[in-house]
């Protein structure tokens, strides 16, 4: 690992020398949070996203991961999902049961994606009724002061533009404040329609993993870890800050190339 340090309350900063220590080291803390969770409370719920995330939790599919990770108790869920046929090549659940689900014995019943033959209002109402189902038998933990969902773990990746799941810069979505999954039909990004979670549900989880590679991410990775005063523009990731859990950045060399006062160690 080139870097290893906390930030300024913007979350612990991990900065991976390359994809390869990138994999193994997101796979690490992925298997132990699901082990702690498992413990504790029987289960492990955790939020996917879409995008590069998938390919790079793929060392998950790979011994020891795929002997020694509790499958059985894993719950999944998607902190963002594209409103668009399951079979569709821009479903985030396509990606993910191509990519991770088909690969580890997960079961069936415990996969909760979307319902994909309604509107995206009526998806969003629909996913946030599946939640609270789980919430009610805690098979998804609850937030301490409220009734809101408390994930063992959500993973973001974060674009260019610094949007998060499916939260763009200067959308209306981000001001959500009583939903807990909302839906968008005007993503800048296509598709255009889509459902998210809302900033209540992220920053009420008790771990959130960003992770973020490549050049492209450099500038919105500096604008959402630094200490760049009060007036930052709009950026989705900026406002990630779990309230109870803890927050880890999982960056490459690109990714973290503009952060303040790093220094690399070759
Ligand atoms: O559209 C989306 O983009 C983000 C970022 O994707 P990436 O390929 O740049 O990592 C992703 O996290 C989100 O789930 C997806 O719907």
């Amino acid at each position: 690992m080139a870097v290893s340090e906390a930030n300024n309350g913007r979350g612990e900063l991990r900065i991976l020398e390359n994809l390869d220590e990138l994999r193994t080291d997101l796979a690490d803390y992925i298997a132990e949070l699901s082990e702690a969770a498992v413990k504790e409370r029987g289960a492990f719920a955790i939020a996917l996203s879409g995008g590069s995330l998938i390919d790079l939790m793929g060392k998950l599919c790979e011994a020891p991961y795929n002997k020694t990770v509790d499958w059985a108790k894993w719950h999944i869920f998607w902190a963002d999902e594209r409103v668009v046929a399951k079979n569709h090549s821009d479903s985030n659940y396509k990606l993910a049961k191509d990519g991770l689900l088909s690969k580890v014995p997960i079961v069936p019943g415990h996969v909760h994606s979307i319902n994909d033959s309604v509107s995206a209002e009526e998806a969003a109402d629909d996913y946030m009724f599946v939640i609270r189902q789980l919430v009610k038998t805690r098979m998804v933990n609850v937030a301490d002061i409220s009734d809101c969902p408390k994930f063992d773990l959500i993973l973001l990746g974060m674009g260019p533009d610094g949007h998060i799941a499916s939260l763009f810069p200067n959308h209306s979505a981000l001001d959500e404040t009583d939903e807990w999954v909302t839906f968008i039909i005007d993503s800048p990004k296509p598709p255009p329609e889509r459902i998210t979670f809302t900033l209540l549900v992220i920053n009420s989880a008790s771990n959130v993993a960003m992770v973020v590679t490549g050049e492209s991410k450099a500038e919105a990775v500096h604008l959402a870890v630094d200490n760049i005063g009060p007036d930052c523009p709009s950026l989705p990731a900026r406002l990630v800050h779990p309230t109870e859990g803890k927050l880890v950045w999982f960056l490459d060399k690109q990714a973290a190339s503009k952060l303040d006062g790093l220094q690399f160690s070759d």
